[in-house]
């Protein structure tokens, strides 16, 4: 039974959900780093929201996590390229709190246009402060919305319905759907000198970081308005506090801080300054959200292998788990198998999918045979990491599907161009067991094996009686023993699958025998 950690404070929604899949799970939270690095190992689940930071230290002590789900949707709490390296798969909840959190963005414009928090507790104070607040309308001004995704197309729709009118900055956005969200797409700069108010909602990355700068916010009209319910980091937050203090900003309200928790920060108490305590997506209604559907991703990864909002794999149905469960397999042997075999970098690799499985989603098998393929030369790579890497290797991956339908079979060839040659193998599936068809060009049937030995020869008499000789010398004993060749008198190929592996000097009796030309172990 799969064992989960909930390490931060979420629904018990989410418990109920593991209980009920039969997932076993643990409730821990409040964790310092070095405890959850302490247990960790004996999870294969870790579910957090944003305080626990599953960070390299805490997913190399993880040796048995499979899957790390964050009831959210912002990850950077997370070393993903970490948890790739170590083929966990990283999954958020997109859009679990999406509406809270573009509701909570109003509010905090809201609050800021009419000062209510300050209003709120000088009035409860016993001021009567009336002719200390004059605040502004929202009706016919301008809100920029940096970054107009789920969150920021939310409150585009919020706003248009205040009569406001909504500029938008987003690299990503289309004209087209601008247009449909009733938001007009600008430029950085434009959003900065167009807009009565700012409000940002973007992820927390290198082009993020400090977008709303000291530069920018001196672009801005006097007056401007700031909301800030994305990120911390994404606000020069000094610049932030110089600007209100020269009654160049409104106001400005955060939910998110560079720092976080903010115990202490400068703006706080600074006038027409607003603070939430990343409340974003803090409603009842979002927490259950993001709690059953963290908890059921991670529940159906565990159980069935079917991916969904996945950061760093791609997604997997449930429905096809099962149906890829054995493609899967069989591309891990393939790849694995020419990966030994290979004797020069490769340079690209081809994936050419025939029959039905090419109604299949192919992407986690081509995944499981590239994984093979670099598993030689990178030992630890998995099928998580292994599109990266061969991306950040330089090998040219591609795929290709013949769709012959009607072809009750389904075969799986790989193409693998190295600096030296080229190499084609080609695979099936048959009665539920991975084949090997075509080896390098050579026609022949054979199962894959734990321990193999690979021999190309010429085709001549006697040499599989000398072969068979040299092993039952050495007290190898074989398992199967398949062959294939080109043509009569030509190249041949055996593959024999042996009990134990191999010693080296085995392998050095048989190249010394007639006609060997490459001798090759293949372990599986
Ligand atoms: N305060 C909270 O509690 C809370 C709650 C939920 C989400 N968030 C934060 O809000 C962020 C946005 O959430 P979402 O669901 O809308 O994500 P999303 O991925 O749907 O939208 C993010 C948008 O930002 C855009 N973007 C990326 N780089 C950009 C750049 N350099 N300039 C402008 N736009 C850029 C993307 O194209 C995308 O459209 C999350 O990453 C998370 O950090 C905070
Ligand atoms: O879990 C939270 O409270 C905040 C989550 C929010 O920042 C998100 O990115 O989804």
């Amino acid at each position: 039974m799969p064992k989960v950690l909930i390490a931060d404070k979420m629904s018990s929604a989410a418990t109920q959900v593991f209980k009920n899949r039969g997932v076993d799970v643990d409730v821990i939270t409040g964790l310092s780093k070095e405890e959850l690095i302490d247990i960790i190992g004996e999870y294969d689940g870790l579910a957090v929201r944003s305080t626990t930071r599953p960070d390299a230290e805490i997913i190399k002590a993880a040796k048995n996590l499979k899957v790390i789900g964050r009831a959210g949707i912002g990850v950077d709490n997370v070393d993903i390229k970490a948890a790739t390296d170590q083929g966990v798969v990283v999954m958020n909840t997109p859009f679990g709190n999406a509406v809270t959190t573009a509701e909570h963005a109003i509010a905090m414009l809201f609050s800021a246009a009419r000062q209510i928090p300050s209003a709120s507790t000088r009035t409860q104070n016993g001021e009567w402060p009336k002719s200390d607040f004059k605040g502004v309308e929202l009706f016919n001004k301008t809100l920029g919305i940096i970054g107009c995704g789920n969150i920021g197309a939310l409150v585009a729709e919020r706003a248009l319905g205040l009569k406001m009118k909504v500029i938008a900055f987003d690299p990503y956005l289309t004209a087209e759907r601008a247009v449909k969200l009733g938001a007009e797409k600008v430029e950085l700069d434009a959003l900065f000198q167009r807009a009565d108010a700012i409000t940002l909602h973007t992820p927390l990355v290198d082009s993020t970081k400090g977008i709303v700068s000291r530069e920018r916010l001196g672009m801005t009209k006097k007056g401007i308005i700031i909301v800030n319910c994305a990120r911390g980091g994404l606000v020069d937050e000094e610049a932030l506090k110089d600007a209100l203090d020269a009654g160049h900003v409104r106001a400005a309200a955060l939910d998110v801080f560079a720092v976080e928790p903010a115990k202490e920060h400068p703006l706080f108490g600074t006038p027409n300054f607003i603070a939430t305590p990343h409340l974003g997506a803090s409603t009842l209604e979002a927490q259950e959200n993001v709690a059953v559907q963290v908890a059921e991703q991670m529940a159906d990864y565990l159980l069935t292998g079917a991916v969904s909002n996945a950061l760093n794999t791609p997604s997997i149905t449930a429905e096809e788990a099962p149906r890829l469960k054995p493609f899967v397999n069989l591309a891990d042997n393939l790849g694995a198998m020419t990966g030994q075999l290979l004797h020069a970098p490769i340079k690209s690799v081809e994936f050419t999918y025939k029959g039905a499985v090419t109604q299949l989603n192919t992407n986690p098998v081509t995944a499981a045979a590239l994984a093979g393929l670099l598993k030689a030369a990178m030992p630890d790579v998995n099928m998580v990491s292994a599109p990266v890497l061969a991306k950040e290797r330089g090998i040219e991956v591609k795929e290709s599907y013949v769709d012959e339908a009607e072809r009750a079979e389904s075969l799986i060839r790989l193409t693998v161009t190295t600096t030296e040659r080229k190499y084609v193998v080609v695979g099936t599936i048959y009665r539920g067991e991975p084949r090997i068809v075509r080896l390098f060009g050579v026609p022949m049937d054979a199962a894959f094996s734990p321990n193999m030995v690979y021999v190309r020869n010429e085709d001549k008499p006697g040499f599989i009686g000398r072969l068979g000789a040299v092993l039952g010398d050495n007290k190898v004993n074989i398992a199967t023993f398949s062959l294939g060749r080109m043509k009569k008198g030509d190249e041949a190929v055996c593959l024999v699958s042996v009990d134990e592996p191999i010693s080296e000097s085995v392998a050095q009796q048989i190249k010394s025998l007639d006609a060997v030309k490459i001798v090759d172990v293949v372990s599986l």
